[in-house]
Formats: structure tokens, C-alpha cells, sequence
């Protein structure tokens, strides 16, 4: 592939920051275009969305757009839905659109494998959910190995099997699992080791932890008990596991719920409901393919949030979804994002000259605005704020969603239009920008294809910031300094430590 322009090279980056000087008051822009509604909100595959309520106008954004073409953002996307080699430190495709793919549907040499990986992934499933002995499953993993599942078996919980309950243990901190392992019995337990590198060592104490406890418990038919999941399936035939799924270096692990690393949500939900929401995932693949830039709905998020970051300096982003299933979405999207973005060289290993990934944050509504949105309407920062709403509820009880939902549009209103108050304590500025995103049924499909477009818009600011969104080097010095510290902690040498790691290494020391 040509090397590609970086967004802050691009003759466009220049005649934003212009723009930028004058930027849109949202109240004026509604006042003066009876179309803005229509022209910044769209129809894409499950989800719609409203973008009008951003500081933005048709100068910037096809500004935008031009930006996008100048950086070669279609080439880049086209390169990954080829198979290249896009994550480029690592040397490896980037294939998660494959999982997703409709049989028959890619002529990728890896289709086939794909497929028959999913086949038994989902058969297995079916056997889970048809076996009544087994009423807990617990998923070990964490990062990409626990966010996905769990994020999306809480959001699908209306589609879960009953009799069947389901624990995330991700964290290296025993009293997670032991608060789990209180709950369970042996006999009656799955435990599903999801590691794409089974290394990692949260999950590997508390796989072997999960065993040591299983085998004290009297547990027999370990094959029955443990199924793991992993790219390295030696590693995982090593732990002495039975039934166990593999997945592939192109899939990188926060973008893995739709491999094998799925199994929690296909035991859920069931294979149907798995390839349901595969599907939605796939309809925003195909929309993200082949729509035109401008109809095109994860370029134009991708888009906004490059303006938002880079010209009006924001660096956060509070992510509010109005459906309280949706409450680990946030955590789920600050691994996709800040993960995937958070970098600060370039393809090239060059400094960055503009930001990178803004913050992600946010807890579900209304519980937000009872806590943090103060700051989001009166603060001394604009944040933007994705609201994320569901037009019917899957319950029947009176009244709740219209107030949902109106507080929803209400916050989204307020925070646009503001309230003079010569008193200060009592003024709102408004012209606090918000998208919103209108799904019309929380289901399988659309969960899908709204975790996708998320995917997507976060491939749109990665490739126009002209970094690796696939690598995650950052997460490794910790991991090295940790092993270290474990050590010294047994023997407490401190020598060649800083003087505050030695002094709190001894603190810990004394008192444990
Ligand atoms: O699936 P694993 O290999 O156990 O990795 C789990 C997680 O840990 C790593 O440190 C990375 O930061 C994540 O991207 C990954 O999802």
C-alpha cells in the first residue's frame, strides 16, 4: 500500500483549523437551517443517528470529507477488508470482519476456516445450553477476553437462557474469583479459559486457581468442566483442557467477541442469536465497504471525533447509553478506542503532531445525571456526550420508558441549547455538543452492528491521525515491571528500586 498522508499534513488540516477559529453556535445554526436535522442525522444498517446537534456546518464537514480522501482513508480501509498486513508493527492482517462474513460470502482463503471454527464453536454451545447439569458458566480472560462476552451477555440479557447463570472473573484480584467460586459448585460448573495468548497472567492464576479449586472440591471430568479458547491452542492442550476453540493473529483481542471468544454470548443467547448479532455486525461491515463517504456513518463519526479532538481541543468524550443493560458498553468502548488509539508515534514511529484518542467515559442514564453531568452542562470543559437510546423496551411497565427516553432528548437539549441567567450559579452556556444514536430495539442484530460501527468510526480517526490502531505496545512495560516487583516482593530486595517503589514496596511488605 502507498504510505499515506497523516490527517495534519493534508492540505484540508489546514482550512479546518480556520474554521475551527469561528466555530458553530448550535442555536443560531438551528434557528438559521430548518434542514440541519436532515442533513446531519442518517438511516445506516440497525442504528440511526443524529449528528446535528455538533458544532459543525457543511463547509467543515465536507472539509471533513476531504480530509478523509486526502489521507487515504478508503485505500486504508480497503487494504484491511483485502487481508494486507495493515497492523504494520506486528506484520499481521486485520481479518475481524471475517468472523462476520456470511458463509460462501469472502473469497479470504481463511473463510473456510473461519466457518468450520464457528460451526463447532456454536454446536458446543447448543450442547451447553441443552445440558441441564450445567447451570454456571464462568468466563477467566480479561481485556479483549472478558469486555466483549460480558459487555453483550449483560446486553442481551432479555435473549439469555434462563437456568443458566454466567460470571466474568477477570481480575488478577482473588477476591473476584473467590466471590464467584462462593457462589458455585463444581459439577455444575463451566469454566471457559479465554486467552488469546494464554500467557497472560491474571488469566492463567485464575485458570489454575479455578482448577486447584475444582480438584478440591472432588470435581471429576475436567474435559467436561474446561474449555478454552485461544490462538494458542498448544498452550492451552498443556493446562490439560478438553474441549478447546481456536481463533487467528489477525484478530486482534478487542476486536475477538466475534471468534470463539464469543462462546459466553453464544451460550447465552444460543447459536441463532450469535449469528444474529453477527449479522448486524456484518450489514454495518458491508454499509462501512461501500457507502459513499458522505452516507457513510462510521467515516462521518470517525470524522467528528477528529474534529472534536483535534480542532475544538476536546479531549474527552462521555458515553451515555439511556438502556441500563448497555452499562458495560462504556468500559467495552474505552478498550476499542483508547487502546486502539492511544498512541503517540505515527506509522512510521514519528511524534504525533496533533492528539490522539480522547478519553472515554460515561455510566448509563439517567444514573449520569444524578452524578457527573453537573460538569457536562456547567464545567469549565466541553465534553461531548454520545447518547445511546432504545426506542421500545423489552418490558411492559408503565411509563418508564417515555421518562427514559425524554430524559434522553431532554440532557441532549439542554446541553445544545443552554438557559441565560444574569445570576451565574443558575446559567446554562449551552452549545455543548451531543450525537445520539437511535436503535429501535435493543436485539442481537443490533448490538452487532453498533459495536461494529464503532469499530469502524475508531479505524476512521485512527487511520487520519496516521497511526497503528491494531498494536497495544503500551501495555507491556507494566507487565515486565510487574514480574519484577512479584519477585522483590518475596524477597524483599529493593536494590536499584526508586526510592518511592522501595518505600512502598516495604510498606506492603510489613503490613501484608
Ligand atoms: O487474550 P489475552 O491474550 O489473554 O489478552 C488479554 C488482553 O491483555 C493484553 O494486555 C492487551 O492489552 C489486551 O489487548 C488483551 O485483550
Amino acid at each position: 500500500m502507498q504510505p499515506r498522508l497523516r490527517g495534519d499534513q493534508a492540505p484540508a488540516w489546514q482550512a479546518l483549523r480556520a474554521h475551527a477559529a469561528s466555530p458553530v453556535d448550535l442555536k443560531s445554526a438551528f434557528a438559521a437551517d430548518p434542514g440541519r436535522f436532515e442533513a446531519f442525522s442518517q438511516q445506516a444498517p440497525q442504528v440511526f443517528a443524529d449528528l446535528s446537534k455538533n458544532r459543525i456546518d457543511g463547509a467543515v464537514q465536507s472539509l471533513l470529507f476531504q480530509l478523509a480522501r486526502q489521507c487515504g482513508v478508503e485505500q486504508h480501509r480497503d487494504a484491511m477488508f483485502a487481508g494486507e498486513a495493515i497492523n504494520s508493527t506486528e506484520g499481521r492482517a486485520v481479518k475481524h470482519w471475517l468472523l462476520r462474513s456470511p458463509r460462501g460470502a469472502s473469497a479470504d482463503p481463511d473463510a473456510q476456516l473461519v466457518h468450520a471454527t464457528l460451526d463447532a464453536m456454536l454446536d458446543y454451545a447448543e450442547r451447553i445450553r441443552a445440558d441441564a447439569a450445567i447451570t454456571d458458566v464462568v468466563n477467566i480472560g480479561i481485556g479483549g477476553s472478558d469486555l466483549g462476552p460480558q459487555m453483550a451477555v449483560t446486553a442481551l440479557q432479555e435473549f439469555v437462557l434462563p437456568g443458566k447463570r454466567f460470571h466474568f472473573v477477570s481480575n488478577v484480584d482473588g477476591h473476584e474469583l473467590a466471590a464467584v467460586l462462593r457462589q458455585v459448585r463444581a459439577q455444575s460448573t463451566l469454566f471457559l479459559l479465554a486467552s488469546k495468548t494464554f500467557t497472560t497472567i491474571e488469566t492463567m492464576t485464575n485458570a489454575r486457581s479455578a482448577r486447584a479449586w475444582f480438584d478440591a472440591q472432588g470435581g471429576k471430568e475436567v474435559a467436561r468442566h474446561f474449555a478454552a479458547i485461544t490462538t494458542n491452542v498448544a498452550e492451552a492442550k498443556a493446562f490439560g483442557i478438553g474441549a478447546t476453540f481456536g481463533f487467528w493473529d489477525w484478530v486482534g483481542g478487542r476486536y475477538s467477541m466475534w471468534s470463539a471468544i464469543g462462546l459466553p454470548i453464544a451460550i447465552a443467547i444460543g447459536a441463532d442469536g450469535f449469528r444474529q448479532l453477527l449479522a448486524g455486525a456484518h450489514e454495518i461491515d458491508q454499509h462501512f465497504a461501500g457507502a459513499p463517504l458522505e452516507q457513510n456513518l462510521p467515516v462521518r463519526l470517525g470524522l467528528l471525533d477528529v474534529w472534536n479532538r483535534n480542532f475544538l481541543g476536546m479531549g474527552s468524550r462521555s458515553i451515555a447509553p439511556y438502556h441500563s443493560a448497555l452499562r458495560r458498553l462504556p468500559a467495552y468502548l474505552q478498550q476499542l478506542e483508547m487502546e486502539s488509539n492511544g498512541k503517540r508515534v505515527d506509522l512510521q514511529g514519528r511524534p504525533l503532531a496533533a492528539a490522539s484518542s480522547p478519553v472515554l467515559w460515561g455510566e448509563p442514564g439517567t444514573n449520569g445525571q444524578h452524578a457527573y453531568f453537573q460538569m457536562l452542562h456547567q464545567g469549565t470543559d466541553v465534553v461531548p456526550v454520545e447518547f445511546i437510546a432504545v426506542s421500545r423496551a423489552s418490558h411492559r411497565l408503565e411509563r418508564h420508558q417515555e421518562l427514559l427516553l425524554a430524559n434522553a432528548l431532554a440532557q441532549a437539549q439542554a446541553l445544545m441549547q443552554g438557559r441565560a441567567d444574569p445570576g451565574g450559579h443558575r446559567d446554562f452556556p449551552g452549545n455543548r455538543p451531543s450525537s445520539f444514536l437511535l436503535l429501535d430495539e435493543l436485539t442481537p442484530a443490533s448490538l452487532g452492528a453498533l459495536v461494529a460501527l464503532n469499530e469502524h468510526r475508531v479505524f476512521v480517526s485512527g487511520s487520519v491521525w496516521g497511526i497503528n490502531s491494531f498494536d497495544q505496545w503500551g501495555v507491556e512495560l507494566g507487565k515486565v515491571l510487574a514480574t519484577d516487583i512479584a519477585q522483590r516482593l518475596e524477597s524483599g530486595d529493593v536494590s536499584g528500586l526508586d526510592a518511592s517503589t522501595a518505600g512502598l514496596l516495604r510498606r506492603v511488605r510489613a503490613s501484608g
